[in-house]
Formats: C-alpha cells, sequence, structure tokens
C-alpha cells in the first residue's frame, strides 16, 4: 500500500507547537506519511524564541535532494526560512518540481514578537519564492508588512490579496486570526473572492496556528483534493485543534494546539 507523502521545509520549534514539528503532527493526524528539511533549529518553548541557529545552506540543499530523489512528495509545505540565503536556495531547488502543489507560509514572527527572518530575506521570499506557490498564506501583520497597507477589515485584506497576487502565486489565503470579532480567512485567486468564517476561540494556547494550518492545506493537496476543499478541511482541522487547545495545557505560557482533537472528532481514540 503505497501512501500519500508532504514535505516541508521549515524552521524545528523545540516546544513542539509550531515549525516542523507542528507539521509532521498535522501531516500524520490528516493520514500522510511526513517528510522534512530543516532549515533553522530554534530554542523555544511556550513563553518565547530564546535563540535561532541556521542549518549551513549545504546541509539545506543536501536534505532536499535526498528527499526528493529517493522518496519525493505530493505537496510542499514552506515555513520558516530565516535568511536571504535559505530563501533562494531553496526557490532555486523547487522551480524544477512546479508540477507539484506548493504551500507558502510566509512566517516572520512567534507569538511573542521575535523576528524569525530578515528585512532582506522578506525581499527575496515576495520575488523569488511567490511566483513559485499553489498558494502563499500570511497572516495580517505578515500581509500588511509585505503590501504595506493597513489591514482592519475585509474590504483592507481583499486589497492586500490583490497586491500580493501581482508577485506571482496562483492564489492567496489571507488568515484573519489577528481579527478581533471573527477568525476569517479570505480567499482570493485572481477570479473570486471566498471567505472562510470560523468563531473566534478566547484562548490563549495558539502557538503554532499558521503553521498547523498551511500543513493541514498541503497535506489534504497532497491527497489530490481541489485547493478550496483542501482550504475548507484545514479550516476545520484548525478550528478542532485551538477548540481543544485547552485540554492540552503544556506549558506555562502560549501552549500549542491540540493536533489530536481532529482525528479525535473523526472517531479515533488517540488515548486513554
Ligand atoms: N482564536 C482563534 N479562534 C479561531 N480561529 C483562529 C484563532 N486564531 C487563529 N485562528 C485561525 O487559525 C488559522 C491561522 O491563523 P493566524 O493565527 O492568523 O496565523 P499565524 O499563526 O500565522 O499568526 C486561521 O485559519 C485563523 O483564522
Ligand atoms: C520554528 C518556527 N516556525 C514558525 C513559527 C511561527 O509559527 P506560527 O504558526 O505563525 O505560530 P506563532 O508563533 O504565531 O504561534 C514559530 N514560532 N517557530
Amino acid at each position: 500500500m503505497s501512501h500519500y507523502r508532504a514535505l516541508t521545509i521549515a524552521g524545528s520549534d523545540s516546544g513542539g507547537g509550531a515549525g516542523i514539528q507542528a507539521d509532521l503532527k498535522t501531516f500524520t493526524t490528516l493520514g500522510v506519511y511526513g517528510l522534512s528539511v530543516i532549515t533553522s533549529i530554534t530554542a523555544q518553548n511556550t513563553q518565547g524564541v530564546f535563540g535561532i541557529y541556521d542549518v549551513p545552506i549545504e546541509g539545506v540543499e543536501k536534505q532536499i535532494d535526498v528527499v526528493l530523489s529517493d522518496i519525493g512528495t505530493d505537496a510542499i509545505k514552506i515555513g520558516m526560512l530565516s535568511s536571504s540565503q535559505i530563501v533562494q536556495v531553496v526557490s532555486e531547488k523547487l522551480k524544477k518540481y512546479n508540477h507539484i502543489p506548493i504551500v507558502v507560509d510566509p512566517v516572520m514572527v512567534a507569538k511573542g514578537g521575535s523576528p524569525l527572518l530578515t528585512d532582506e530575506a522578506k525581499e527575496e521570499i515576495k520575488n523569488s519564492l511567490f511566483p513559485l506557490a499553489t498558494v502563499i498564506t500570511p497572516n495580517i501583520p505578515e500581509a500588511e508588512v509585505l503590501t504595506g497597507l493597513r489591514i482592519q477589515s475585509i474590504e483592507d485584506m481583499k486589497r492586500a490579496a490583490e497586491q500580493l497576487l501581482l508577485y506571482g502565486p496562483q492564489s492567496v489565503i489571507i488568515k484573519g486570526g489577528h481579527l478581533e470579532n471573527e477568525a476569517v480567512d479570505l480567499f482570493y485567486d485572481g477570479e473570486a473572492w471566498s471567505l472562510f468564517p470560523a468563531k473566534r476561540i478566547q484562548t490563549k494556547n495558539t502557538h503554532g496556528t499558521g503553521c498547523t494550518f498551511s500543513s493541514a492545506i498541503a497535506a489534504e493537496l497532497a491527497k489530490g483534493k481541489e485547493l478550496k476543499t483542501a482550504i475548507e478541511i484545514a479550516k476545520n482541522y484548525i478550528q478542532a485543534a485551538i477548540e481543544e487547545a485547552d485540554q492540552l495545557a503544556i506549558g506555562s505560557g502560549h501552549g500549542p494546539t491540540n493536533h489530536f482533537a481532529y482525528m479525535r472528532r473523526k472517531g479515533l481514540e488517540v488515548w486513554n
């Protein structure tokens, strides 16, 4: 029996809530075999980021080469790429895989405010990586930095999405986790707008929501789902993970979301 495969190219979060660790948990609980290329190691817990150690460029290149030449993948998710050199090498390598769906999460800042990429790398992401993307998934602060617009409403999100599409991705989803009332995400592919609304959950345990959401989209694309269906499933997955986040109670700061919740709701008992 063969399995669908998804590759994450991202940073490691030692606290397990975001980055590579969140991506692999998401792939696994959506039934997809997860592969990983680590770009950077963060010393991180629920209280914040205490150190960032980039993997040497040759190490990033080698991981991509050996994984793709032997195992291959059905979808790729890109998360934290902390320097412009890492963005360059990843973009260069992925140019020859443009038949595979690519989800780009332009990770910039961790919840506690620690920067996860340099200013130089922001330009490189727009110019080199966005043109390769099936979909890009900025949150509101990221979309503001990338466009220079102030985003406070759905109309502002629409303007930002139009501007971001000019960099060449096939589509854009601006995540609304930072809006005040509703957690509504806006999708745009140059033809039509779609809204993915959800009730905003009051919890401090939202560490890794963006990583989890983008890797759930990648997992569903790996299975061959159409993009909007993949986003709908990812939205249900993250909603369940946030709704049941407080049951995990990991760490003393901003805890992770609950990657078991979606599986449990599908009737699979994961612990006793
Ligand atoms: N408190 C919340 N309640 C419900 N959904 C949320 C909440 N926070 C974030 N989300 C959802 O989680 C996903 C990730 O969004 P967001 O938190 O904005 O990303 P990031 O982690 O990159 O800042 C989006 O679908 C967003 O709507
Ligand atoms: C290693 C690593 N990658 C990405 C992030 C940011 O993840 P995100 O899902 O945006 O979650 P928050 O940091 O906003 O909770 C990270 N912290 N670490």
